[in-house]
């Protein structure tokens, strides 16, 4: 799948899901309608990520959704998955790319148009672009509220990749990310910590397609 067509995007994290498995999760989002799902388990053991990993290959492909891996270009590669997501004190792009080829989806998260601009000038094939909201699943440093829409604006009017969202994302608040230019929304508790994840999922989807509707100007502008 092309990522200008990743447009919910589901990060794992088991230890948020309330006693489900990260499988039960994806299953549920791939129900949903979710495009692509990133294997990021960063509390579990490099064998059980690979098992897991691999389940969630077999699954996602069926499902005809992206499996990106967080991090770990080995984990990636040992279970055939699409491609690798990577931040700012990870593996560089160009790095990764010289491991993987063309065909890999690279992705690259960054909080400014510089480092935006230098990810897409490093062959990165996406943006994850946060925290946009503030979020309690990860510790992010500068700016505990969010970096805000303005800031999605910004990266996306100076790179020409798909950007996709994240932190503190929830179907209430998708739609204005969207809105500001952004491809897609990348969650972890909006849909590993809900009652219903296939719901959850459903949701969130609806949310964004509707946006992309009134951002693309099908819808609103009559
Ligand atoms: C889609 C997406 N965007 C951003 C991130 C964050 O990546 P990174 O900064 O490398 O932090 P960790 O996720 O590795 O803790 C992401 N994982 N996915
Ligand atoms: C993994 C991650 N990366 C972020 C970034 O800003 O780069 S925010 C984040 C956590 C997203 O979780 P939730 O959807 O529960 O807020
Ligand atoms: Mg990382």
């Amino acid at each position: 799948m092309d990522p200008s067509s990743y447009g919910t995007y589901l990060v794992t994290q088991q230890s948020i899901s309330a006693g489900r498995s990260t499988i039960a999760v994806v299953e549920d989002a791939t129900a949903g309608g979710v495009d692509v799902v990133q294997l990021r388990e960063k509390e579990t053991e490099t064998r059980r990520r690979y098992e897991v990993g691999l389940e969630l290959r077999e699954l996602t492909a069926e499902a005809g959704v992206d499996l990106i891996v967080n991090d770990r270009v080995d984990v990636a590669q040992a279970i055939d998955a699409d491609g690798v997501h990577v931040g700012q004190s990870d593996l560089p792009v160009a790095v990764i790319r010289e491991l993987l080829g063309s065909d890999a989806v690279i992705g690259c998260s960054t909080s400014t148009v510089d480092e935006a601009r230098e990810a897409e000038a490093a062959g990165a094939d996406y943006l994850g672009v946060g925290a946009v909201y503030g979020t309690f699943s990860k510790d992010v440093a500068d700016d505990e509220d969010g970096i805000g829409l303005e800031r999605i604006a910004a990266i996306v009017d100076a790179v020409s990749i798909p950007v996709v969202g994240i932190g503190g994302i929830t179907a209430d608040n998708a739609g204005p990310v969207v809105e500001a230019g952004a491809t897609g929304v990348a969650v972890i508790s909006e849909i590993t910590a809900a009652d219903d994840p296939r719901a959850a999922t459903e949701r969130l989807a609806e949310t964004v397609e509707t946006a992309k509707d009134v951002e693309d100007g099908s819808v609103g502008n009559e």
